[in-house]
């Protein structure tokens, strides 16, 4: 048994927590919310972010920092990319020897571009990382949590560390395969949100499944094109960190995204639909950074395009699809077929 602190309680840090609950660990699960934390420990429920299930009396809630990573052999960071630094600068105050990190959150910095291993690094010293593993893939929270059956991947340049990772979180519920593919792990696991809020947008605007497999094909091609320049393996795309992610995000009313998406097509403004939420949507921030990203590596990405000038310069769903099937004629197989040509060989 090992001691984990889980760090962010909203509906994937308190899912994760349930996984390794069942594992036999002893699980303290942080959040900055006192009275979310008094129901997890009073009433062992977390009813804003996962309704209907019972947490186990292994699953301990915090509110203090100091208390939650006191002499745990790993740290699950399960916060939005967006207050990940905020909480990484914690818990580097209470930690002084070297300890597994694992993240979970699936975005990219917008400016800095960096992924969320990356600023991990820059928060963390060396001194107190034994390694950053990343767990991602095709996991709804809300299916999980009814323990049914998942598979994601846990990538880490050190495979030792991503094995450890592989270990503390594998059961018969949910699968877990490694990877050393960091780059392509964290960039599908990102820009498959950017896809599924605009999948969000043509069902919301009335189009059919001829334009969510559109979007999902092409929306993979897209992010194949920028995640090979910034060095993943292209075959990452095509596995559960990629496709799988693309796949289970673009056709799931649990996808925050998608269901973000929808709104915008039916017409709601941006503000508006955040408000609504009240969860995180990650894929916004996330096309900002991949908007940036395609502009300086002059790396093709039209529907991320697109999707910005929807998102920031109020262009119109409807506009924005009509202006994309209007574009001038092109071949399927562009460079991709040449990045996947050259790895085969
Ligand atoms: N929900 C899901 O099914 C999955 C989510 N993820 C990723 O996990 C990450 C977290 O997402 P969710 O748990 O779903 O979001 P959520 O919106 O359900 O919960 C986020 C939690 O973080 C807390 N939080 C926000 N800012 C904070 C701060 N500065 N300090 C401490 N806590 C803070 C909120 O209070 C809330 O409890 C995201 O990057 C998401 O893409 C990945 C796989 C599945
Ligand atoms: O990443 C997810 C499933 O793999 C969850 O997606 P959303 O953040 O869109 O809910």
């Amino acid at each position: 048994m090992k001691k984990i602190a889980v760090l962010g309680a909203g509906s994937w840090g308190t899912a994760l927590a349930m996984v390794l609950a069942d594992n036999g660990h002893e699980v303290r699960l942080w959040g900055h919310k006192e009275a979310q934390i008094k129901e997890i420990n009073e009433f062992h429920t977390n009813i804003k972010y996962l309704q209907n299930i019972k947490l186990s009396n292994m699953i301990i809630g915090y509110t203090s920092m100091k208390e939650a990573v006191n002499q745990v052999d790993a740290v699950v960071l399960a916060v939005p990319t967006k207050a990940m630094r905020e909480v990484c600068q914690q818990v580097r105050e209470y930690l002084s020897t070297p300890t597994l990190f694992v993240h979970v959150s699936k975005g990219i910095e917008p400016d800095t571009h960096l992924r969320v291993s990356e600023l991990i690094e820059e928060e963390l010293p060396e001194s107190i990382r034994e390694a950053v593993v990343v767990l991602s893939g095709p996991s709804h929270a809300e299916e999980v949590s009814l323990r049914q059956p998942t598979t994601v991947t846990a990538a880490s340049l050190n495979a030792e560390a991503a094995e450890k990772v592989q270990d503390l979180f594998i059961n018969q519920h949910f699968r877990v395969y490694t990877n050393t593919d960091v780059v392509g792990v964290e960039i599908g696991g990102s820009l498959k949100n950017i896809i599924a809020l605009a999948a969000g947008i043509t069902d919301g605007l009335g189009y059919g499944d001829n334009a969510k497999a559109a979007l999902i094909t092409r929306g993979l091609a897209e992010i194949a094109r920028l995640g090979s320049c910034l060095g993943a393996n292209p075959l990452t795309f095509l596995g559960l960190t990629g496709m799988g992610d693309l796949i289970v995000t673009c056709t799931s009313v649990h996808s925050r995204n998608w269901r973000a998406g929808n709104m915008l097509g039916k017409g709601m403004k941006l503000e508006e639909v955040l408000e609504n939420m009240g969860m995180v949507v990650e894929g916004v921030r996330t096309t900002k950074a991949a908007y940036q990203l395609s502009k300086k590596l002059q790396v093709k990405m039209p529907l991320t395009s697109a999707l910005y000038h929807v998102l920031f310069d109020d262009v119109n769903p409807k506009d924005a699809v009509d202006e994309l099937m209007n574009r001038s004629k092109t071949t399927e197989l562009d460079d991709l077929s040449k990045l996947l040509g050259e790895r085969i060989r």
